[in-house]
């Protein structure tokens, strides 16, 4: 059992676990299989695999010579479903396979390597990479043994075949039925670079930062899709080229498998790795059926749907005695549609312009918002700016510094070279130096041999050549002099070169270690200054969309304050028009009321002058009056004067009437009784009239 399965037993880390005994088939009948279905059936799918270097992700993924790999197998499963499936189905396949170096995007499929551009069509991030469409499994065969030829490939201190991109095969399957449904489907099978520490060489520290820089955003987009508050449209797929090519498979439209490849020979990249399984397993992607119609014949499907709906409906009709039912419901229709119409207008002529303008009101506010926003944005860039800007001369500063080190390390190796040259030059001395000595030692030997051999019969010669001995000699010794001065001045310059090696070697590891310090400081800031661009660019592609969102809403705002100018425009007009009408109105009144004015003026004057007069024949009547008034005051005095006399004749003629007035009742009642004798006198009269017609009757019939 591996020590996977056993820690999996004790901490349940992941899902589905193999060990070393497991085979690519065990994995990809798991894993990839139930993908590669789903993508038969319409779904979009992705298998990618994840893990340290030389973990054998390119070997699950691309097998070896005795082992197929998931690539190998699923195409194996998509020939096995085209051979296997029914005559009115047909699939057209065509691949594409590039791979992302250094955050670069290569065509795999063609030769000559040039970068692809990057874009972005409905959402989704694509390349102009090549398609080739594909009828054979030898034919992928064949492109896949090419692709992997035009791989950026290196030997590393892990892996001899470590892969140094990551590769991304995409299979394109549409499939079309007896009822003309097309479904197209894409299977992403991924193999991603593996994560690794950094290496000191130059170009594969390089490599090893890109790797680990895009893996780093493939983690956290895996992290931050298992936080439930987070928006999946808010993710920085952008961060790297990986992320961007791959977002519809990361939480979006597709099936996932990613196959989480370890080895123990490093813990906590394998830490890595595990933590990583545990996220992307909590992933959850919103897979759908990418279906089309063919448009034609979409018709004559829709056209024959008709026919038959209204086939049953006639038998509905006759079922339900349709006459009345129809009558009823084309009633009820008409009635709803006019219904609706009335409503729509009611709405249309009473709530458009409350709408409109609270629309508008709305528009503002939310303008202002986004204005505010924006200038907030601006102020977080202008900082982001000032600190990346700071960040760019700490750079430069380092670059200085590096470059100054640079410097002293090629001027004290040109110094050490300098030292070398001289050694070895004084060395050379020396050896010419020892073998002219041990020359001039040999001839001496030899002229000292032949003088014992030979006869002394000259003093003087004898003399001579002890002289030129000496001097010989005393230029020998002058000669071993120099030579031991030599040797001290060799001496010497060996300690000093040791002393130089000594401090060159300090100086070396100095300057390595301050190197070292150098290269991790720009590391992180480089890293610092790239996700400070990336924030800057995020930040400016949202302030970019909040301005065009702002323009559009401003656009909006204003075609809107075009339309309410044009309706105040023509309300102006109409006020001009009506204020004209009331003008030309009110002078023809005014003329008319002018001359009636006028009129009343002389009217009124006449009348004025009348009343003038009538106002002096008042006063003369009031003066006369007046006078009047005078003369009734003095009579007044009179007749109050008279007024007593009048009082006592007042009372007499009272009691004057009082007794006539007793007198008339006296002889009304005298009247009264008269009368009613007259009266009795008549009826008596008219008895003895009577009387006397009886009497005379009587008299005749007698
Ligand atoms: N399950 C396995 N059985 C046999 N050999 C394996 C297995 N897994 C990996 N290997 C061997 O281990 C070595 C490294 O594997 P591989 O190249 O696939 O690693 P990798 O994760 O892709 O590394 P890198 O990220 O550096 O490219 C290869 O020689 C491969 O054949």
């Amino acid at each position: 059992m591996s020590v996977l399965k056993i820690l999996n037993t004790i901490f349940p880390l992941v899902k589905n676990v193999f060990n070393e005994s497991s085979t690519n088939q065990d994995v990809y009948k798991k894993l990839g299989q139930p993908i590669v279905k789903k993508c038969l059936d319409g779904y979009n799918g992705a298998i990618l695999t994840y893990g340290q270097t030389n973990s054998g992700k390119s070997y699950t993924m691309f097998g070896s010579e005795d082992a197929k790999g998931v690539i190998e197998l699923a195409i194996d499963d998509i020939f096995h479903e085209i051979d296997n499936c029914s005559d009115n189905k047909s699939f057209n396949l065509s691949l594409s396979f590039i791979e992302i170096y250094n955050e670069k995007i290569f065509d795999l499929l063609v030769e000559k390597k040039h970068e692809l551009k990057i874009f972005e069509s409905q959402g989704e991030a694509m390349t102009n990479q090549r398609q080739v469409a594909i009828k054979t499994k030898k034919e992928i065969h064949k492109i896949l043994l090419n692709g992997n030829r035009n791989k950026h490939i290196a030997s590393t201190a892990q892996n001899d075949q470590s892969s140094r991109s990551h590769t991304i095969l995409s299979l394109n399957i549409e499939s079309t039925n007896s009822l003309a449904e097309i479904k197209s489907s894409k299977l992403f099978l991924v193999d991603l670079a593996g994560s690794e520490k950094p290496d000191n060489a130059k170009a594969s520290f390089n490599e090893g930062l890109h790797i680990n820089k895009s893996l780093l955003a493939l983690g956290k987009i895996i992290r931050q899709l298992t936080d439930k508050n987070v928006n999946v449209k808010n993710l920085r797929f952008r961060e790297s080229v990986l992320t961007r090519l791959l977002s519809s498979c990361l939480g979006g439209n597709s099936h996932t498998s990613i196959i989480c490849t370890a080895n123990l020979l490093s813990l906590d990249e394998t830490f890595y790795t595990i933590c990583f399984a545990r996220n992307a397993e909590k992933v959850k992607c919103r897979p759908v059926i990418n279906s089309i119609i063919d448009d034609s014949k979409e018709v004559s499907i829709l056209r024959c749907e008709v026919k038959r709906l209204q086939g049953e409906l006639e038998i509905e009709r006759t079922a339900r005695r349709g006459k009345l039912f129809s009558v009823n419901t084309t009633y009820v229709i008409k009635e709803a549609k006019k219904r609706i119409r009335s409503e729509l207008d009611e709405t249309f002529t009473q709530q458009t312009p409350k709408v409109f303008i609270k629309s508008l009101t709305r528009d503002e506010k939310m303008i202002k918002s986004l204005q505010h926003e924006l200038e907030k944005m601006k102020l977080e860039n202008e900082q982001m700016k000032g600190e990346s800007e700071k960040l760019k001369t700490d750079l430069s500063e380092c670059n200085g510094k590096f470059k100054n080190i640079e410097i002293e390390n090629a001027f004290l190796k040109s110094q050490i070279k300098r030292e070398e040259q001289k050694k070895s030059k004084v060395l050379l001395k020396c050896k010419v130096l020892k073998e002219k000595l041990i020359g001039m030692k040999e001839k001496k030997l030899k002229e000292n041999s032949g003088n014992s051999n030979s006869t002394m019969t000259d003093e003087s010669s004898n003399y001579n050549e002890f002289i030129i001995g000496i001097a010989k000699k005393n230029e020998i010794d002058a000669k071993n002099i120099e030579i031991a001065k030599m040797q001290n001045e060799l001496n010497v310059l060996k300690s000093q070169l040791e002393e130089n090696n000594e401090i060159h070697k300090q100086t070396e590891e100095k300057i390595k270690s301050q190197l070292n310090s150098l290269l991790d400081a720009y590391q992180i800031i480089q890293r610092q200054l790239y996700e400070n661009t990336k924030h800057i660019e995020q930040v400016t592609l949202e302030r970019d969309n909040a301005s065009n969102l702002v323009l559009a809403l401003k656009e909006n705002f204003k075609t809107s304050m075009c339309k309410t100018q044009e309706y105040y425009n023509i309300l102006i007009k109409q006020k001009k028009e009506q204020e004209e009408n009331f003008q030309q109105k009110t002078n023809v009144m005014k003329s008319e009321q002018l001359k009636d004015f006028l009129k009343m003026q002389e009217h009124y004057e006449k009348q004025f002058n009348a009343l003038k007069i009538c106002n002096h024949n008042q006063k003369l009547k009031i003066d006369q009056l007046e006078e009047k008034l005078n003369e009734l005051n003095d009579s007044k005095k009179f007749i109050n004067e008279r007024k007593h006399e009048h009082e006592k004749i007042k009372f007499i003629k009272q009691h004057f009437e009082m007794k006539l007035c007793e007198k008339v009742k006296y002889y009304e009642k005298l009247l009264i009784e008269r009368e009613k004798e007259l009266v009795a006198l008549k009826n008596l009269q008219n008895n003895n009239d009577n009387k006397c017609a009886a009497f005379g009757k009587l008299l005749i019939t007698n």
